[in-house]
């Protein structure tokens, strides 16, 4: 079975957002990830996780003006800046959580532009990141999005986000593979999953049933297979479980076991 991280934004929302760690353990969770954590300070988010005894293994940089509908800054051309200052504020704040991962969104193309003219700017941003961040024990994940939950988003496909990555060429930039995502926009997960994780290039896994992204045994995914494709294939990282529960998070838990 692989080892499973409660995502801290989706997961336990019936409870307030610094509580939630506390929940994921006493349901058996051995890590935890999120999304967005900079309204809470970064030492209360910490004491926070250490009285939850679970790891913060992953989380996202901030993503621009969300609520403009900003979902990230790596591929804006003319926002380098902006896109900086979220990778300094994202690393510092890390260091206090001891995250490891960092989730780097890309961003909506902008009206009017060609998907391939942001390839040079996404290119360009990754690789100063990624300096950045070397040495600090960081490592930078992109994240393939489906176009339904995210239109306009740069980044949708495996093959893509291998691509970027093979072209930044740092030891510290991988592949974060939403199955999910992954699902929705080009299916043959299992045989992805087989293509991809040998790679080593592969940081982070997460999970959801598809299409309505509630608990991962409900809908057209096969999970239990998946799981077992992932320990097939050796793979010891986490796999985030990134979904809507269908009604109370630990009532939901049962495809755990099944
Ligand atoms: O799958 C997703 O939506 C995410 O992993 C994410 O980080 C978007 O904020
Ligand atoms: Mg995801």
């Amino acid at each position: 079975m692989p080892r499973f991280a409660a995502n801290l934004t989706l997961l336990y929302t019936e409870l307030p957002f610094l509580d939630r760690a506390a929940a994921a353990a006493r349901d058996g969770f051995e890590a935890v990830e999120c999304q967005f954590p900079y309204e809470h300070p970064a030492a209360e988010f910490a004491a926070r996780l250490a009285d939850s005894g679970l790891p913060l293994v992953l989380m996202n940089a901030p993503p621009g003006d969300a609520a403009a509908g900003e979902r990230g800054l790596a591929a804006l051309p003319g926002r380098q800046a902006d896109f900086r200052h979220a990778i300094d504020t994202a690393l510092a704040y890390a260091s206090v959580v001891r995250c490891p991962r960092l989730h780097v969104m890309a961003g909506r193309l902008p009206a009017g532009t060609e998907r391939a003219a942001l390839q040079p700017t996404f290119v360009e941003n990754l690789a100063w990141a990624a300096r950045q961040a070397a040495g600090t024990g960081v490592d930078l994940l992109i994240e393939p999005i489906n176009l339904r939950d995210m239109p306009g988003y740069f980044l949708n496909r495996q093959d893509h986000a291998h691509e970027i990555v093979q072209l930044v060429n740092a030891p510290n930039l991988k592949v974060q593979m939403d199955l999910y995502h992954c699902q929705v926009v080009e299916g043959d997960v299992a045989m992805k999953l087989r293509q991809y994780l040998p790679t080593g290039r592969v940081g982070h896994l997460q999970v959801a049933g598809v299409p309505e992204r509630q608990e991962p045994d409900i809908g057209e995914l096969n999970a239990a297979y998946l799981f077992d494709v992932i320990d097939a294939l050796g793979y010891g990282g986490w796999v985030g479980c990134e979904y809507r529960p269908r009604g109370e998070t630990s009532a939901g838990l049962g495809w755990r076991q099944r």
